[in-house]
């Protein structure tokens, strides 16, 4: 058995539970069919991630089953679950990994109203305040881009560098969403369908009203920096919740490293 020395052998056990379990939650919330859809989650402090084998049913996808891969996306040998094809957009996950650092975690699925908005290619206008919260503005277009190698990665990164949201429609396919770790990138792929139903029904009734942008940026930084509970163990005061750090990804200009 292939072993990363005692504490990345930990570190990939949490992100195989974590990366096994969180699939549950894109059938809860009823965002995939059938086998559709993955969840990707990288090892903290080493150049690997954890993602789902290729069209392996729901029920079946445990932590042993899930495939540990390197950042060019390849299978680590001698390791559990390494004898299965990894996920289809095993590349694609692979190039958001290696181009945005601060990613921790990456999520694709064909959640319905999501995807009728990347079918028309058209991006999701932020006119409900769940939106601005969640996503910053609006949820960007990518651009069409074939299956099985990195050139969904590659419309990703190129979409959600320099912007909020964290998540991206891409045109003709489905959602991909982007987090601090696999968990973030769930919540946002859950949001994302969300907002993309609400704000389809709402055009049923005419044409939504826009929110002023200032509105806009006063919403996503009262929910990123303000919103919830204080961390625990820490001082439960507004003033040191509003002190603390964004918990968001700030999609940053990726590094220069290439695609494999
Ligand atoms: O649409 C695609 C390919 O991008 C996938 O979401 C499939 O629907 C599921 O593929 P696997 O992850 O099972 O290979």
């Amino acid at each position: 058995m292939t072993s990363f020395g005692a504490e990345t052998d930990a570190a990939i056990d949490i992100v195989r539970g974590d990366v096994s379990r969180l699939h549950s939650e894109l059938t809860k919330y009823g965002l995939v069919i059938w086998t559709g859809g993955n969840i990707s989650g990288r090892v903290p402090g080493a150049d690997l991630f954890v993602i789902k084998p290729s069209g392996v049913e729901y029920d079946d996808l445990t932590p042993d089953a899930m495939i540990l891969c390197d950042l060019d996306g390849t299978v680590i040998d001698g390791t559990p679950g390494s004898t299965r094809s990894p996920s289809s957009d095993t590349a694609a996950h692979a190039y958001v990994y290696r181009n945005m650092p601060g990613v921790g975690g990456v999520v694709h699925t064909h959640s319905t109203y999501a995807t009728a908005w990347a079918a028309r290619g058209e991006a999701i206008p932020c006119v409900i305040t769940a939106m601005a919260d969640e996503f910053g503005g609006e949820i960007p277009i990518g651009p069409f881009a074939i299956i099985g190698d990195d050139s969904i990665g590659v419309g990703v990164v190129e979409t959600l560098t320099g912007h909020r949201s964290r998540a991206v429609l891409m045109q003709n396919h489905g959602v991909f969403t982007i987090g601090k770790n696999a968990k973030d990138a769930v919540k946002a792929a859950v949001m994302a369908e969300d907002v993309a139903r609400t704000v389809h029904l709402s055009r049923q009734l005419g044409e939504p009203l826009p929110i002023p942008q200032a509105a806009i940026d006063s919403l996503f930084d009262r929910y990123q920096n303000v919103y919830g509970q204080a961390p625990a163990g820490s001082i439960a005061s507004t003033a040191a919740v509003a002190s603390t750090p964004s918990p968001t990804i700030q999609n940053p200009t990726p590094t220069t490293r290439s695609a494999s």
